[in-house]
């Protein structure tokens, strides 16, 4: 019994060392990691004072891209959310590409090693040590299994959990005394981004749950019968939440009109036959791929659309899919108080939300809102000013009332911004709301509540 409890005892201790141990291994990176920042913070802003000046903007963006991983997908999130940025810095982070220097293969090797628990040899028949692509959160190399069959595998860089981690907690400091020093800044604003970026960027580095979200996906269009799209089968053997292992696809990304048109003579018909897929994944799906940018779709040689990279996926609760069918069906025909009524429904509060104060407020914006056709509100075209500033209007009233958007909202709106500006790559002449191919309500007779109607 004694003995037991001795080993116990040693076992806490150890256990009490070993997180000790890595709590300052952990320490210390994150301050390398920091004094990194602040040196580039430093070498950008004596720059700067010694004249070389380039537009705030793109010192940011250049700034950013130095910075690496969190500061990419930072400028990413700039470059995608006009209702919440100035235009000339959305234009400018359009340009930070999330193009990294690939790493060497062994620390590839290593990592899948560590990760699998066996040399890379008798885990695959090949793997080429040249990068199919580098990204800043992983490395996607081509392989062949054992049985011989087209893999990918996608590795994790070392160490990037750390590094968001670290410097997601410095953003936050950041952002505090930023808030302390212009009290004027909505507080919720600045939180709010960094505490959905870092819940998003967490997700992404999880790649077991990747692996999960791959198999769902297909699981839905099996059930649904949808035989035009497909997502790459994950080799669960052979992945674990670093290292992902997935069935290969041969074709070409939706991003280069002139290589796709020499693979079919309709490119309008694909780009239609991905958005009816991801459509119906809105409400047929646990899901959406919320990350569904033209190099994450590809044509594939059997003509079906290869939907990959499903790191980033939303889920709408049902009722704030409610809530927000209610929301635009209200904004369509000017009824304030139903519009009130659905954001207490789609927004997270603690509290009561005091509905008749709620429809007061947003009565004062009502010139406004009687100029807006709710199709133009969900595009939320970037061009459309108008309609920016009347969500972030409405977004800013809803947050007076205690009411905070679900980050679903960001990334629904966002994923609408995509799609528009590939729709008018792709298929110029295409009217996303009046094109009779497509289908928004995803095999469902409507969207709840007549959303879109
Ligand atoms: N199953 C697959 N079959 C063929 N190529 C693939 C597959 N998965 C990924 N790739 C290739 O690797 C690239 C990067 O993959 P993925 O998008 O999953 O990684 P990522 O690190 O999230 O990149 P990004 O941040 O650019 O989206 C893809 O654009 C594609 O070229």
């Amino acid at each position: 019994m004694s003995d037991s409890s001795g080993i116990k005892d040693m076992k806490a201790w150890l256990e009490g060392e070993r997180s000790g141990l890595s709590l300052a291994l952990n320490t210390a990176r994150g301050g390398a990691r920091i004094a990194e920042t602040l040196g580039v913070l430093g070498r950008q802003g004596l720059g700067w004072l010694l004249g070389n000046r380039p537009p705030v903007p793109a010192l940011l963006r250049t700034t950013f891209e130095s910075l690496g991983t969190t500061y990419i997908k930072l400028g990413q999130f700039i470059a995608s959310s006009p209702s919440i940025f100035p235009e000339e810095y959305v234009e400018e982070f359009q340009r930070c590409l999330d193009r990294t220097p690939p790493l060497p293969f062994h620390y590839i090797r290593e990592t899948i090693e560590q990760e699998l628990g066996q040399p890379l040899e008798q885990l695959y028949q090949f793997v080429d040590p040249k990068p199919l692509a580098s990204a800043s959160i992983a490395q996607v190399h081509s392989a062949k299994l054992k049985n011989g069959q087209d893999v990918v595998i996608k590795v994790q860089r070392p160490g990037v959990r750390n590094v968001l981690l670290t410097d997601f907690n410095f953003l936050y400091l950041a952002a505090r005394i930023t808030e302390r020093l212009a009290p004027g800044l909505s507080k919720s604003a600045i939180s709010g981004v960094i505490e959905e970026l870092q819940a998003g960027m967490l997700e992404e580095c999880d790649f077991i749950k990747e692996a999960g979200n791959l198999k769902a996906f297909n699981a839905f269009l099996r059930d649904t019968g949808n035989t035009s799209a497909i997502a790459p089968e994950p080799v669960m053997s052979h992945t674990t939440g670093k290292v992902l292992t997935m069935e290969r696809f041969f074709g070409v990304p939706l991003t280069d009109m002139n290589v796709l048109k020499k693979y079919t003579d309709d490119p309008a018909q694909t780009l239609i036959s991905a958005l009816n897929t991801w459509f119906s994944s809105l409400m047929l799906c646990d899901f959406f791929h919320a990350d569904v940018h033209a190099g994450n779709l590809m044509l594939l040689e059997d003509g079906r659309v290869g939907f990959i990279d499903f790191g980033i996926v939303g889920r709408i609760r049902r009722e704030a899919w409610d809530g927000m069918a209610k929301f635009f069906d209200a904004i369509g025909r000017g009824d304030i108080r139903q519009m009130a009524e659905a954001m207490a429904v789609i927004g997270m509060t603690r509290e009561e939300v005091d509905v008749d104060a709620l429809t007061r407020d947003i009565e004062s914006l009502q010139g406004a809102l009687g100029q807006v056709d709710p199709s133009a509100l969900i595009q939320a075209d970037r061009n459309d000013k108008e309609v920016n500033r009347l969500l972030m209007d409405l977004v800013k009233i809803g947050e007076g009332h205690g009411i905070r958007f679900p980050r679903e909202f960001a990334l629904l709106l966002k994923q609408f911004l995509y799609f528009d500006r590939y729709v008018q790559v792709l298929a110029p002449e295409m009217d996303m709301f009046s094109d009779n191919r497509l289908d928004m309500f995803g095999g469902a007779d409507e969207l709840p509540g007549g959303l879109l109607h």
